[in-house]
């Protein structure tokens, strides 16, 4: 089984319950979550491989430590995803990045791909698949099937919020991707919206409603 991690930093938690307020508008919001994003970055990257590499320092050569292989491509599945694109290449500038489009239909909660465009070399990448919230699960479920398709075999799932269904789907599916997430609430309510969540990342995040 991969690893399940509420990234609980107290950066993190302070800056996720400000904007669970639903007082806070667009600017704050989007702000924040780049924020929060860049600090989960920070922690998410922790296993990152090293190898050894020459240096010469103007003071002698020595063998240290630099990041292995081809590193990261970040995957936002659209549209709430984009809102941790740009926190996490603070970090992580070189990182490629993936369009994933997806849209859960209102009723059956069911997701619909509209759209997928990813870097070539998506199978010697670490792939960091980013959405704030993880609710039924679909959504991860068929973004990270769209990925497995072409070829991606190391994933990792990283959102701001999370309900116990939905990571329990996605464990069900994917025992090899590891979540993390800011905070795993209660439960999800009758139309799939967690509680207490912080309502739809979406509209909040781009001021659409
Ligand atoms: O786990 P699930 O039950 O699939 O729900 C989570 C999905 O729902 C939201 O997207 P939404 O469909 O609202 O699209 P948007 O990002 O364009 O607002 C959210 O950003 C996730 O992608
Ligand atoms: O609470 C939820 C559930 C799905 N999508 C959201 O944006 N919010
Ligand atoms: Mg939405």
């Amino acid at each position: 089984m991969g690893k399940f991690e509420v990234l609980d930093h107290p950066l993190i938690q302070h800056k996720l319950t400000l904007i669970r307020d639903k007082k806070i508008g667009t600017k704050i919001f989007r702000e924040t979550v780049n924020e929060i994003s860049t600090l989960m970055a920070y922690e998410v990257s922790r296993d990152m491989p090293l190898e050894d590499v020459t240096v010469e320092t103007p003071m002698a050569t020595t063998v240290k430590k630099q990041l292995a292989g081809k590193k990261v491509a970040i995957i936002p599945i659209l549209r709430a995803g984009l809102g941790m694109v740009d926190g996490i290449l603070e970090l992580i500038p070189a990182a490629k990045v993936g369009h994933i489009g997806m849209y859960r239909d209102e009723t059956t909660l069911k997701p619909h791909e509209y759209f997928v465009k990813l870097p070539s070399d998506i199978d010697q990448r670490q792939l960091l698949v980013v959405d704030p919230m993880l609710a039924t699960g679909g959504s991860a479920i068929m973004a990270i099937d769209a990925l497995k398709k072409r070829g991606a075999t190391n994933i990792k799932f990283v959102c701001l919020v999370a309900a116990p269904e939905g990571v329990k789907a996605l464990q069900t599916k994917y025992p090899d991707v590891d979540i993390y997430t800011a905070s795993l609430d209660e439960k999800l309510n009758e139309d799939g919206y967690i509680i207490p969540g912080l309502g739809d990342a979406g509209d909040r995040l781009f001021g659409t409603k």
